[in-house]
């Protein structure tokens, strides 16, 4: 039976002078979506294109449904490589296609009949909301749209494993939602496994369940997504990232932020409620039962408004009461201390 869909152990590659992947081992087990995140040099780029066998490490091995493709000669790679879905920043489509053509052409490659393939596309189509396109050009779609396409291609000759590269970064922040919902709902739907690369730890708080920090060809965290987003990330480079997205706070209050508690000080968190927590009135139970002054500093609404978010100082302290926010909002997440009085 196979236990992780992957597994890199102890991958190392050099290029010249510069080291791109230091030593890199974790796993990946079937089902899970894993966030693969880092800045501009970090080896994500070496890392994905090692997963998909295009680039060898110099040691250590990386093995798909438990068969190294680093030992594999081409021929059987061809095989392994049709496990696993692509899905690229910049879409990759031809516009000499149509979009069921775009669909089909890895299942064309695979020798597969055509009947075959347009029952394929089609079910594709359905599956990421684009029944009805199938004969229009890539060029007469929107961004987002042209994504669906490059993800239903992906998905056509039933991979394994998706690998997402960048997948929302060419995208507006409402598109960029939808997509990720999507993945999310393809993730539940079909049970495949997915890992996305992506310089935004918005993606990774948005659909990964756990995150895999890299930097200089080395991976300095491997978590649980809840974990990290609630404050046990264990190395700067996680928390420059967590840090980075509190940015969109307001001006006075981000200035005012501090990354440890002190005297004085109340912890700023972001709450995220879906329809689950719809109905619980999670402020005034706060302020109610657990003696918590919770102040809005930051409201809005999030997954096409199905879930509402929000950042609240709290002011008092009680474990108790974050037990409690926890069960309403698994993602919560501290973002800082800020002075109880600001
Ligand atoms: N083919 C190559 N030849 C020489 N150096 C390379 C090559 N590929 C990657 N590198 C180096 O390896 C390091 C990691 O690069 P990589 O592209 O994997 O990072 P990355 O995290 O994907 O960055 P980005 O987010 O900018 O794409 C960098 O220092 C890069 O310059």
């Amino acid at each position: 039976m196979v236990t992780s869909l992957l597994r890199v152990d102890h991958a190392s590659r050099r290029f010249g002078g510069q080291t791109a992947l230091d030593d890199v081992s974790f796993q990946v087990r079937p089902g899970e979506i894993l966030g693969i995140i880092g800045r501009s040099g970090a080896g994500k780029t070496t890392l994905l294109r090692c997963l998909n066998g295009l680039e060898r490490p110099d040691s250590g091995r990386i093995l798909i449904e438990d068969r190294d493709i680093t030992t594999l000669p081409e021929r059987e790679l061809v095989q392994v490589r049709r496990r696993i879905g692509l899905v690229f920043q910049h879409f990759n489509l031809l516009n000499s296609r149509t979009v069921a053509g775009n669909i089909e052409l890895p299942l064309q490659i695979a020798g597969v009949p055509r009947d075959r393939r347009r029952a394929r596309a089609g079910e594709l189509l359905d599956l990421v909301g684009l029944a009805g396109h199938a004969d229009k050009r890539p060029s007469q779609l929107s961004g987002g749209q042209k994504q669906r396409v490059g993800i239903a291609r992906a998905l056509a000759a039933h991979p394994a494993l998706l690998l997402c590269d960048e997948a929302t970064s060419a995208l507006d922040p409402e598109t960029t939602l939808s997509i990720l919902d999507l993945l999310r709902d393809i993730n539940r739907r079909l049970g495949l496994t997915i890992i996305l690369i992506t310089h935004e730890m918005d993606v990774i708080r948005r659909i990964a369940q756990r995150i895999l920090v890299m930097d200089r060809g080395r991976v300095v965290e491997d978590a649980e997504t809840a974990q990290v987003l609630r404050g046990g990330a264990r190395h700067d480079v996680t928390r420059a990232f967590l840090h980075g997205e509190s940015a969109r706070l307001p001006d006075t209050i981000a200035a005012l932020m501090r990354p440890a508690p002190f005297a004085g000080g109340a912890p700023l968190v972001r709450l995220t409620l879906d329809a689950g927590a719809a109905g619980v009135p999670v402020l005034s139970v706060l302020g109610r039962q657990y003696g918590i002054d919770a102040a809005i500093v930051q409201a809005g609404m999030a997954d096409g408004g199905a879930q509402a978010e929000c950042v609240v100082r709290l002011s008092g302290h009680d474990d108790g009461a974050m037990d409690f926010l926890r069960q309403a909002s698994p993602s919560m997440e501290v973002l800082g201390y800020v002075p109880a009085d600001s």
